[in-house]
């Protein structure tokens, strides 16, 4: 399978910094690796415009699960790829926490994403609470089973496990922990889609992978990619991880 590095810029980013977008092109014109950038909103056309003829893959960070309709301030997977995205995340647990997305949600809005043609990046991961109970590989199987739609396949579903209290402090589970629930991320996916079809999906690894990081944990069996927030937002950093899982 060919390996994925996605970046997340969240709620960050205006025209100014598509120069790090030319930047990353310039740098990596044939990564070994799939690369996406998901902008906010606003960015999407225009950097799809700035990526066009290069490596990098341009994707959204939520859409609704209609096509249309009176939703306001919501966005279609339809408009994410006319505005030439490719992708779009879903579920991340910003969505979850600050807009209380639940499972069903994210798996109508998955549904929308295939049946628009974009890949969907459906995100799932535990609290610090719910690790520290015990509870991860129950939580994380709950929002697996709730949030992939039906159709999903290698080609257009992709999960991202990311750890609550990892994304943005600077920590991180150890490497045996990712190892697990990655591998347990696999099995559930294996019995929900079929082995086939799971075995080809990427499953990524997201919370503050850097590139300091970034080689020991794309050794792990079951990681076949990053989803990277703050990272992302730098070319040079970007560049590095990008470098990294190229490696692997
Ligand atoms: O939430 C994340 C990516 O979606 C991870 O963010 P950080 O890489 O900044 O920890």
């Amino acid at each position: 399978m060919r390996k994925l590095a996605a970046g997340n810029w969240k709620m960050n980013g205006t025209a100014a910094n598509l120069t790090e977008v030319t930047a990353l092109a310039q740098a990596h014109p044939t990564p070994a690796c799939d690369v996406l950038l998901c902008p906010p909103a606003t960015l999407v056309s225009r950097m799809a415009d700035v990526a066009r003829g290069t490596a990098i893959k341009v994707g959204g960070q939520d859409c609704h699960a209609k096509s249309s309709g009176a939703h306001t301030g919501d966005i279609s997977a339809e408009m994410l790829l006319e505005s030439g995205a490719s992708y779009v995340i879903l579920g991340h647990s910003e969505r979850r926490t600050d807009h209380g997305e639940t499972d069903a949600q994210v798996q109508a809005k998955a549904a929308a994403a295939l049946a628009a043609g974009l890949v969907a990046v459906v995100c799932i991961g535990e609290t610090e609470a719910e690790r520290d109970a015990g509870r991860t590989l129950d939580v994380v199987g709950t929002q697996l089973h709730g949030s992939v739609p039906d159709g999903a396949t290698a080609a257009n579903l992709v999960i991202a496990y990311e750890p609550v209290w990892a994304i943005g402090t600077g920590r991180t589970p150890t490497l045996p922990e990712i190892a697990d629930v990655h591998a347990f991320i696999r099995t559930r996916l294996t019995a929900r889609i079929g082995q086939q079809q799971a075995a080809g999906v990427r499953l990524l690894y997201g919370g503050s992978v850097k590139p300091s990081n970034a080689t020991e944990i794309f050794a792990l069996p079951n990681v076949d990619g990053a989803l990277v927030g703050g990272a992302s937002l730098k070319a040079a950093d970007f560049g590095a991880i990008i470098s990294a899982l190229s490696a692997a």
